[in-house]
C-alpha cells in the first residue's frame, strides 16, 4: 500500500470542521488495512473504530500517516455529519448553508417575508411552511435540502430547463416531502406569473406504482397544498377517468394515466403542454415496468420536463433516465443497505415441520415444547412472540409479517385471530374497499398485528415496530424495502427475518447470500452459512479462472 494514498476520500457536505468531528484517528498506510471497509475513493463508505462503525467524512493523507475523521453511526443525524454525495452531473458541490456554525436548516429558513422577496433564500410561501409545521415537519431532512437546491438552485444560469435528479435515500428519510415541497411552491409561483385567462394545465406529475402508495402520496400532498389555491388531482384507484384536466398537480398510477394519455382509450386527454416535472417515487421498481417506460417514452415526445427519480435502492436503469448534462444526484447512507436505524434479528425455522400451536378458540392455546435441536415452524416462532408481547404482556407494539403469497397472508391472518391475536392481511387479492378498510383497522391501532405482500413492501408510512419476515422476497431490494417499514423518520425498529436454508422456494439462497454480505452482526447458524458460501464463491471463482486457462 505504501507508496500511493491508500485511498482519496473528499468530505462533501458543509458545515463541520473536519477537527470537530470524532471520532479521528492516525494510522500508517499499512496498517490501513487493518480496517475495514476503507477501499479507494470511499466517498460512501466507513470504518470500525473500536466497536464503533464510523462514516468517514475526511480523511487527510500526511507524510507517512493517513488521518481519518469520522462520525459515529447514529439516527440522529444532521445534514452533514452523516456520509453524504450530492453532486451536479458527476461533479461534487457543497449542499446549501445559510447560516455559519449552525448545520440545521429549517423549512422557515426560506419563507418569503413579504410579497416582494428581498433575498435569494425567500422561496416558499408562509402558508406552505405552516401547512408543514402542522405535521411536525420543521428542520430539513437531507434528501430535502438536496432537492431544495436542485429544483430552486441552479448552478447555472444557462440551462435551458430545470435539472434532473435522483434522491438516493434510505427508507423512512423523508423523500416524499423532498419533492412534494419545492414542487408544490413552483406551482404557486407558476400560478402567480401566469395570467388568469390562461387554461389550467398540469404543471406537475408524479408516478408511483401501487394504489395505495400514490393515495398516501396523494393525501401528503393534500395536507401541503390546504388553503393554497392549488388543485391535485388523484389519477387512481376506483375512478377509472378523471372527468376533466384542469388541475395543477396529477398523483398517477400507470394504468389509469394512460386513460388519458393513449389515443383509442376513452378518456379525456390531458394537455401537457404545461408539464414541468415528471417524479418517479421507488424509481428502480418504476423503471423494471414496461408499462411504464413506454408511458414516460410517451410523455417524453409530448413535453419537455425535469425527471425527479427517487428510492432507497437503485439500479443502471434509474441513472439512465437522466439527463447526462443537466442533472444532480445526491446519495444518502449507505446505498442498497437496509437503514442503520433498523435492528436486523435472524430466526433460524424449519418450515416444514409440524406446528405446535394447538387450541384454536381457546383462551389459552398450548405450545408443545420443542426438542432440542428442533427447529420451530415459522407460525409457531411468531405466535410465541405475539403471545409474549401483545398477549400477556399488552405492549401496544405494532408489527407487521410479510410473506409472499396473498392466500398465506390469509391464512396467517386468520390463525392468528383464532389464537387471539386479532390480526388483518392486506394485499392485491382484494377488493381496494376492502384492502383500504383493513389497513386502516391497522393505521388506526385497532389490530396491533398485519400481515401484508409485496403490495405494502414499499413507500408505505405507518408507524411500526417490528417487522417480521415470514419468507424471503424474490430480490433483495424487496427485502431492504420491506425492513424499512419500521425505523423510519429517525426512529429505532427491529427487523426479524425467519430462514430456513432447505426451503429454497421461500428462503431464495441468493437473496440470503446478499443479507450476508451486508450485515456484520450475525448469530451463528447465519454466520455458517456465510463462511460456506463464501468458500462456495471461491471455488467458482477459481473454477471458472481454471476453464479461462485451458481455453
Ligand atoms: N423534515 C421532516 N421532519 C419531521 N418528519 C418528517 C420530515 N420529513 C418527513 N418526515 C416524516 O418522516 C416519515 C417518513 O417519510 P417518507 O415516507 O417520505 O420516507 P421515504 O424516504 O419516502 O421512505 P420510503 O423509502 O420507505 O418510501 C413521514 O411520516 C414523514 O411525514
Amino acid at each position: 500500500m505504501s507508496g500511493t494514498p491508500a485511498f482519496s476520500v473528499t468530505r462533501i457536505a458543509s458545515g463541520t470542521s473536519a477537527s470537530s468531528i470524532t471520532p479521528s484517528i492516525s494510522v500508517t498506510q499499512d496498517a490501513l488495512a487493518n480496517y475495514e471497509h476503507i477501499t479507494p475513493a470511499a466517498t460512501l463508505n466507513f470504518f470500525q473504530f473500536h466497536d464503533i462503525k464510523c462514516y468517514i467524512l475526511q480523511a487527510v493523507k500526511q507524510t507517512n500517516e493517513t488521518k481519518v475523521c469520522g462520525v459515529k453511526e447514529g439516527n440522529d443525524h444532521k445534514y452533514d455529519s452523516e456520509d453524504i454525495y450530492f453532486a451536479y452531473c458527476y461533479h461534487p458541490i457543497d449542499l446549501h448553508r445559510i447560516k455559519e456554525n449552525d448545520n440545521v436548516l429549517y423549512f422557515n429558513d426560506f419563507v418569503k417575508q413579504s410579497y416582494v422577496p428581498r433575498s435569494g433564500t425567500e422561496i416558499l410561501d408562509r402558508q406552505i411552511v405552516d401547512n408543514l409545521s402542522k405535521q411536525d415537519i420543521v428542520k430539513m431532512r437531507p434528501v430535502q435540502i438536496a432537492a431544495f437546491q436542485a429544483i430552486f438552485f441552479q448552478i447555472s444560469e444557462s440551462q435551458k430547463r430545470p435539472s434532473d435528479f435522483l434522491g438516493v435515500s434510505v427508507t423512512g428519510s423523508g423523500k416524499t416531502h423532498a419533492f412534494l415541497v419545492p414542487l408544490v411552491q413552483k406551482c404557486l409561483n407558476h400560478c402567480k406569473e401566469s395570467s388568469i385567462n390562461v387554461r389550467l394545465t398540469p404543471s406537475v406529475l408524479i408516478f408511483a406504482h401501487t394504489t395505495t402508495l400514490v393515495e398516501s402520496i396523494y393525501q401528503k400532498t393534500l395536507e401541503l397544498v390546504k388553503d393554497t389555491g392549488l388543485i391535485v388531482r388523484l389519477i387512481a384507484g376506483k375512478t377509472q377517468f378523471i372527468p376533466d384536466t384542469y388541475f395543477h398537480i396529477g398523483i398517477c398510477c400507470i394504468g389509469r394515466f394512460g386513460n388519458h394519455l393513449y389515443p383509442g382509450l376513452p378518456g379525456v386527454k390531458i394537455d401537457l403542454s404545461g408539464l414541468k416535472y415528471v417524479v418517479i417515487d421507488e424509481a428502480d421498481k418504476m423503471v423494471s415496468l414496461d408499462e411504464f417506460t413506454s408511458l414516460y417514452q410517451k410523455l417524453k415526445e409530448k413535453a419537455d420536463f425535469a425527471t425527479l427519480l427517487f428510492s432507497a435502492t437503485n439500479n443502471s436503469s434509474v441513472k439512465s433516465l437522466l439527463d447526462a448534462d443537466n442533472h444532480y444526484t445526491f446519495y444518502y447512507g449507505t446505498p442498497n443497505t437496509v437503514a442503520t436505524s433498523i435492528k436486523q434479528k435472524f430466526w433460524h425455522v424449519n418450515s416444514r415441520s409440524f406446528s405446535k400451536v394447538f387450541g384454536a378458540l381457546l383462551d389459552e392455546p398450548s405450545v408443545t415444547l420443542w426438542e432440542k435441536d428442533e427447529l420451530p415452524h415459522p407460525f409457531d416462532a411468531i405466535y410465541c412472540l405475539l403471545d409474549r408481547d401483545i398477549k400477556k404482556n399488552k405492549s401496544d407494539k405494532r408489527i407487521v409479517i410479510f410473506v409472499k403469497r396473498t392466500a398465506l397472508a390469509d391464512f396467517i391472518a386468520l390463525r392468528l385471530t383464532l389464537y387471539g391475536i386479532p390480526t388483518v392481511s392486506v394485499h392485491s387479492g382484494q377488493r381496494l374497499e376492502n384492502r383500504q378498510r383493513f389497513l386502516k383497522y391497522f393505521t388506526d391501532g385497532e389490530v396491533q398485528v398485519m400481515v401484508a405482500t409485496n403490495l405494502l413492501t414499499r413507500g408505505t408510512d405507518i408507524q411500526v415496530d417490528y417487522v417480521i419476515n415470514y419468507d424471503i422476497p424474490l430480490v433483495y431490494s424487496e427485502f431492504i424495502h420491506r425492513c424499512g417499514r419500521t425505523g423510519r423518520n429517525q426512529q429505532n425498529g427491529v427487523a426479524i427475518t425467519c430462514v430456513d436454508f432447505n426451503n429454497h422456494e421461500d428462503y431464495n439462497p441468493e437473496v440470503l447470500q446478499q443479507i450476508v454480505d451486508k450485515e456484520k452482526k450475525l448469530p451463528t447458524f447465519m454466520a455458517k452459512f456465510a463462511e460456506n458460501a463464501d468458500k462456495l464463491r471461491k471455488l467458482g471463482m477459481e473454477g471458472n479462472e481454471n476453464a479461462v486457462r485451458k481455453h
